[in-house]
């Protein structure tokens, strides 16, 4: 391998600063390490304040536009000062800006959604008229759907903000990815994993994506040692799915590949923002055909749509 960092001409790493972010550009960044044999000092990791981070007092969906995120980091990339970012990629917009490539996924994560209470219970066993904080739009027409009594209040925060509010009796659950739980090494939240089969998580939930920019033929070398080639197959149907809904909508939307021997298995959701309408879809195909299975999938989606079923904005 040609040109490896060095603790004097340091690889650098972009991401945000919380916990969970540092936590992934940590892993990455070990990863690199263990796969050359590099010490830690061969990596810098560079923190960047992103419009998702500095504002905290309304739900992202309100704030609008894409890459709330991710903008301040691909600018970073762009101009050279960071070699790689590090992201969540349930919170990346599906088409990168020319010039930028994401193509190396760390191993993924749990995908499954955490129901979080201070007794570590289910949604389905919560009493009447139950009080859940979420502001994600898929998770507050998933829980209308399941629970017409549950009343949804908005929610941000850390886990532990998040945590503080349930003993202050803000809300009385909450929901939270197992990824970002397992990954912070927050084994003491009591939490319920709800199964897949019940309740589809975020399409990427979970999964990990380095981006890089895309005539940097030293970082794909580089990263090619890294990625996981069965969390790439998944990501690629599930972005796919995602990339063909996105046009249309802020909808609320729900899939999730896996693999199944060689075949990809993908079940996907779009659901009215109130839990009145769910449209499901579900196929498979050769592991390596995902994107082509994604598309379709939104194409059948799109065509069963009621008309109407993406104005609810308006
Ligand atoms: N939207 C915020 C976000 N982006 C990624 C994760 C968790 C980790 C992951 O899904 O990879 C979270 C927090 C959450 O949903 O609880």
């Amino acid at each position: 391998m040609s040109d490896l960092p060095t603790s004097d001409a340091p690889l650098s790493i972009g991401t945000r600063g919380s916990p969970l972010a540092l936590a992934q550009a940590h892993e990455t960044r070990d990863r690199l390490a263990a796969a050359f044999d590099l010490p830690q000092a061969a990596f810098h990791i560079e923190i960047i304040k992103t419009t998702g981070d500095r504002v905290l007092d309304r739900p992202l969906s309100e704030i609008g536009g894409k890459g709330l995120f991710t903008r301040e980091i691909e600018d970073a990339l762009l101009d050279g000062s960071i070699d790689i970012a590090v992201h969540s990629m349930k919170d990346m917009p599906t088409l990168q800006p020319d010039g930028l490539t994401i193509d190396t996924y760390l191993p993924r994560e749990d995908v499954r959604d955490a129901f979080v209470t201070l007794t570590g219970v289910a949604l389905a066993d919560m009493p009447q008229g139950a009080v859940v904080g979420s502001s994600s739009l898929r998770r507050r027409a998933q829980i209308a759907v399941r629970r017409p009594d549950v009343k949804l209040v908005e929610f941000r925060g850390n886990v532990q903000t998040r945590m503080a509010k349930l003993r202050d009796g803000v809300a009385d659950a909450t929901f939270l990815a197992m990824a970002g739980l397992n990954r912070l090494g927050l084994t003491d939240v009591p939490r319920h994993a709800t199964d897949p089969a019940d309740m589809l998580p975020a399409v990427a939930q979970g999964a990990i994506g380095i981006e890089r920019r895309a005539d940097d033929t030293r970082m794909a070398e580089l990263l090619s040692a890294i990625h996981d080639r069965d969390t790439g197959l998944r990501l690629a149907c599930e972005r796919a799915f995602l990339l063909t809904l996105d046009g249309s909508c802020e909808t609320p939307i729900a899939g999730l590949a896996e693999l199944d021997g060689d075949r990809l298995r993908f079940r996907g959701e779009i659901l009215r923002p109130d839990g009145s309408d769910v449209l499901t879809v579900a196929g498979d195909c050769p592991a390596m055909e995902g994107a082509a299975l994604g598309y379709a999938m939104a194409e059948n989606l799109l065509a069963r749509a009621p008309a109407g079923f993406f104005d609810w904005r308006a």
